[in-house]
């Protein structure tokens, strides 16, 4: 045959075949055509040893967006990245590019030794409505094939798997906030602070101590349900100002990926409202309550309440604290609400919460408010020694070692500068500046520094002798009256 006739043959034979079709569609009546399609897949099935699953964007009366679907979404994105030859790209959350497959497009995907396959696809619905804003018709769709022998396996724990892993996804990926309280309501920013432990200036093993403890802390949702305590944990920072306790915990919240809640206490009426705020905050949080010795002077209040109840010192302290609160003026938050709330209101709520004091003076905070249960991490941040120093000089100079740094340590030994303090001065003054001339100006400032501390015992030195004098004189001359 020439290849002129057999097109015409093969097209005559398509154009016949569609007759047929058209014609089976059109006369068999349709229950028939409904058993016909049944057996057929039923057939199918037989021979056809994978199962299909379908996972629909639009669930129920398409007004909810199915969890299933974005979990699946976020899971497939890493392996989109690397397998899909057509992407489909989005910004979400204002921050970083999102990639997923394009419609129809298939990705593979393995599972203890087992393969699976996703494919994307989507129907568009033929249905006509009329409405003033374009509706958007289309119902997209996941499908994951596999073998009929892994059915348990790929039923039970790897679709948990892939939920829970899109799930923390989307948790890593999403844009964390900053939240303060303008008196009785958050309100919040973009929290976009780029502190991180690594950067962070002090004793490496005490830095890798903190991390352990926070990473555990965050893994660790089943054993407190297993011991029956609220998931949350107290971290007390102190030290000097400038030591960097507020930038530890922007690198904490950057470490775990929490939001920040920045408790203002002088700004809260009463224990009610703070309560209110309290239960208002999100699970995944950091609830930050800064230089609490100055919030409210609550250490004070305390001691007074206790010279006055000293003779019921044999009462219950739960007692104690309810009738202190009473005494307390109602527009105040009390020591005992703070407490209360921090033991006890977050056993109601879900999710894992850190709680972080810092203050200048630790031995002005009340013990109750402090003791391990409440504040379980006591952490001090203080001056810079020569391993916080290096942190620093590899951060802002690109230094790892200097033919100065014996020098510098020398120095630091001998007096008491913040990291904050030190920092300033390996800030290059113009950007041209070279790491040396940064680092003379800083042992200058470092000696300097001793110089004024010399300065200072001196005059110490000679005010106590002076009035060591007056003290002897004094008594001198009353035992001489005498
Ligand atoms: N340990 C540190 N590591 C790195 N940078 C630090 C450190 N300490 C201080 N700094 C720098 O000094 C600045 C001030 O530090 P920070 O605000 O964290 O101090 P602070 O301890 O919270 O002080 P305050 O008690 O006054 O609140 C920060 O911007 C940071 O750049
Ligand atoms: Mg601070």
């Amino acid at each position: 045959m020439v290849p002129a006739d057999m097109f015409a043959h093969l097209g005559s034979t398509i154009g016949g075949l569609m007759f047929v079709w058209a014609i089976f569609q059109q006369y068999f009546p349709y229950e028939v055509r409904r058993h016909i399609e049944k057996y057929s897949q039923r057939l199918v099935g037989y021979v056809y040893p994978y199962i299909q699953i379908t996972f629909n964007e639009f669930t129920g009366e398409r007004l909810m967006r199915s969890e299933a679907y974005s979990a699946i979404e976020n899971y497939l994105s890493s392996k989109s990245s690397t397998q899909a030859k057509r992407l489909k790209a989005d910004i979400k959350n204002n921050q970083s590019l999102v990639l997923s497959m394009d419609d129809h497009e298939e990705v593979s995907d393995e599972f203890k030794g087992v393969k699976v396959w996703w494919a994307s696809g989507k129907n568009i619905s033929k249905q006509q409505t009329f409405s003033y804003t374009p509706i958007n018709d289309e119902k997209r769709y996941y499908k994951l094939n596999f073998h009929k022998g892994q059915r348990e396996l790929i039923i039970g724990p790897y679709l948990t798997h892939v939920l829970k892993e899109g799930k923390a996804i989307r948790v890593r990926n999403r844009q964390r906030k900053l939240y303060t309280n303008n008196g009785s309501h958050w309100s919040h920013v973009v929290f976009e602070h780029p502190a991180t432990f690594k950067t962070l200036a002090m004793e490496p093993e005490k830095k890798q101590d903190i991390i352990d403890d926070l990473m555990a802390f965050s893994k660790a949702e089943e054993f407190y349900a297993s011991i029956g305590r609220a998931w949350k944990r107290g971290y007390l920072l102190y030290g000097p100002p400038g030591t960097g306790k507020s930038t530890m915990i922007a690198a904490m919240a950057n470490l775990l990926g929490y939001d920040l809640y920045d408790l203002e206490l002088t700004a809260v009426k009463d224990n009610t409202e703070l309560r209110r705020l309290l239960i208002e905050t999100s699970s995944k949080s950091i609830i930050v309550i800064e230089d609490i010795d100055c919030s409210l002077d609550l250490t004070g209040q305390r001691r007074k309440r206790k010279e006055k109840v000293e003779e019921d010192e044999e009462k219950d302290p739960r007692e104690k604290l309810a009738k202190e609160e009473r005494e307390t003026k109602p527009s105040q938050v009390t020591l005992s609400g703070l407490l209360n709330f921090i033991d006890g209101l977050w056993s109601a709520c879900r999710g894992e919460r850190l709680i972080v004091f810092t203050t200048n003076y630790v031995e002005k905070l009340d013990a109750a408010l402090i003791r391990k249960g409440r504040m379980d991490k006591h952490i001090e941040l203080s001056y810079c020694n020569f391993e916080s120093f290096k942190v620093l000089a590899r951060n802002y100079l690109k230094l790892e070692a200097h033919h100065l740094f014996p020098k510098i340590r020398g120095l630091l030994e001998q007096t008491n500068m913040t990291p904050a303090d030190v920092a300033e001065h390996l800030m290059p003054k113009s950007l041209a500046g070279v790491a040396e001339n940064c680092l003379h100006n800083l042992i200058q400032a470092l000696e300097q520094e001793i110089e004024n501390g010399k300065l200072k015992a001196e005059e110490e030195g000679k005010e106590k002798n002076s009035a060591a004098e007056e003290k002897d004189q004094d008594s001198e001359a009353s035992s001489d009256r005498k």
